[in-house]
Formats: structure tokens, C-alpha cells, sequence
């Protein structure tokens, strides 16, 4: 599967105008060699305005899915659609999106851990459905949204329901680029999986943000990683058997005895 990432800076408070980015982004990368998957950050449409987001806040996200979805239809590609404000019931939450070639969306995430850094509990609500996993061109994946990436088990409960890569989604900021790179290549390595991240590079209210939007294969080695402060686009193939291979090495799943350190 060839998957072509889109490392952006987001226009703060402009759902418009970076939609417009998107749909020029997509139009580009399709026009030669196109990918089987795009990917996008998170928040992308309006970035983290959290003040505005009670009025920039989409109510059925009718708008951008309604883009994604004629993306995906006019290019043949699925999109992992980033995540973006979305208003239900009153309430607003950080949700990430799945939209396969036939234009149909075939997954929906809301982000689960609200970032206390950030007070995103008093603008935003946390996702409260299971998160699942979703195939793509008939592979098994997953995706979780930055401040996720923190939780391990929640990779491993992906993992364990059969994800052979997860996306992560995120606006991961430069002061701690470090754990972005660490914890990626970990997740990588004790899930024995594919990870795909886009962050997002540029800055919003003095948070600079740290880009490296990257690939790492099953073995925790990097396919491809972006520069820190740069729009790019990461294109990079997955070879999912090497999912398989990397398992069969080293079959930490087989040697796992949760019963003995998992609380009950
Ligand atoms: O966990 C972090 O350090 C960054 C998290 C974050 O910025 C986010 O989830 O939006």
C-alpha cells in the first residue's frame, strides 16, 4: 500500500481556506503516481482555536466529510481524514475520520484522552465508544489522535484486535519532540506494527510545533521521516507482510501473560 502523508501548517480559525489546501494537496500528489492512502493531521480544518470552536465547530461535519468523500470518489484513493471539530448533542469532539475509494465513511474515532496541558476538557469531550479498527484495500488498521499515543494499552488493544498499522494523527509541539519520536518507534516495536503519523508543522499562540511526520516498519526502523519545520508530503510503501515476518522472529504475542500483571 502506498500512502502519501500530508505533513501542513493550518491556517488558525479557516476551515475554508485549508480545506481548500487540502483539496489542492490531494489534486497534486494524485496527479502522477497516485497513492492508495492519503493521511491528514489532526484539528486540520480550524487548527486548536479551542476559544472558537463553539461557532467554527461543525455540526454533522457535513462540510468536510462531503469534501473527503468527493476526493475519494474523483481520485480512487481512501483517505484517512484527519480530525477535525465536530458538534453533537451539544458537545464538541476532537473526531477523526476513515473514507475508503467508494467514497464511504467506514470509520469515525473521537479522541479519548483530552490533553490536561492544553485544558481541553473545558472546550472539548472525550470519546467515549470503544476504539476499533477498520480495513483498508483488505488491511487491517487502526488510528489514534497525539495525546493518544501516550496510552500503550491503547495501541495494544489495537493491535490485539488484529491492526497490522495505526495512524497517528496529531499537532505534537517542538518542547517535547523528543517523546514524539521515542514513543512512535516503541509503539512500533512492542506492537510489531506499521505506524503512519502526519503532524502538523508551523505555530499557533506561541507553541511551535515539531513536524517529523514518519513511517516506522514493524522492526521500529524509520521508512521515511519529515523534516521539523517544513510543509512535505512523506510517501513510503508498506510492505504488510513484514508484519507477519517480524512476529514470527521475535512472537512476543504468544509469550504475553497478562493474567499475571493486568489488574483484573
Ligand atoms: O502529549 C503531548 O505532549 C502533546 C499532546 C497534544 O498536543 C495533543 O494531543 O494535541
Amino acid at each position: 500500500m502506498k500512502i502519501a502523508v500530508y505533513q501542513m501548517d493550518i491556517i488558525p480559525g479557516k476551515p475554508e481556506q485549508n480545506r481548500k489546501k487540502v483539496a489542492n494537496w490531494v489534486e497534486f500528489v494524485c496527479k502522477e503516481d497516485p497513492p492508495d492512502t492519503v493521511v491528514l493531521p489532526e484539528m486540520w480544518t480550524t487548527a486548536y482555536t479551542l476559544d472558537e470552536l463553539e461557532d467554527l465547530a461543525e455540526d454533522t461535519s457535513e462540510t468536510t466529510i462531503h469534501l473527503l468523500k468527493e476526493l475519494a470518489v474523483r481520485f480512487q484513493i481512501n483517505i484517512v481524514g484527519g480530525s477535525f471539530a465536530t458538534k453533537e448533542h451539544g458537545k464538541i469532539y476532537n473526531r477523526a475520520v476513515v473514507i475508503n475509494r467508494a467514497g464511504e465513511l467506514i470509520y469515525q474515532y473521537d479522541k479519548m484522552h483530552l490533553v490536561p496541558m492544553l485544558n481541553e476538557h473545558l472546550y472539548l469531550e472525550g470519546g467515549k465508544n470503544s476504539a476499533g479498527i477498520f480495513e483498508l484495500d483488505g488491511q487491517k488498521m487502526g488510528l489514534i489522535i497525539c495525546y493518544d499515543l501516550r496510552f500503550p494499552e491503547l495501541m495494544r488493544g489495537l493491535a490485539l484486535q488484529g491492526a497490522q498499522a495505526v495512524f497517528v494523527l496529531a499537532e505534537w509541539p517542538e518542547a517535547r519532540s523528543n517523546h514524539w519520536k521515542v514513543l512512535q518507534q516503541a509503539r512500533a516495536i512492542e506492537n510489531q506494527m506499521y505506524i503512519i503519523s502526519s503532524n502538523r508543522v508551523g505555530e499557533y499562540d506561541g507553541v511551535e510545533f515539531c513536524g517529523h511526520s514518519m513511517i516506522v516498519d514493524p522492526w521500529g526502523d524509520f521508512v521515511y521521516i519529515a523534516s521539523q519545520n517544513k510543509e512535505e508530503t512523506v510517501v513510503a510503501s508498506l510492505t504488510i507482510e513484514k508484519v507477519k515476518e517480524v512476529r514470527e522472529n521475535v512472537p512476543v504475542f504468544n509469550s504475553r501473560t497478562p493474567q499475571y500483571y493486568l489488574p483484573h
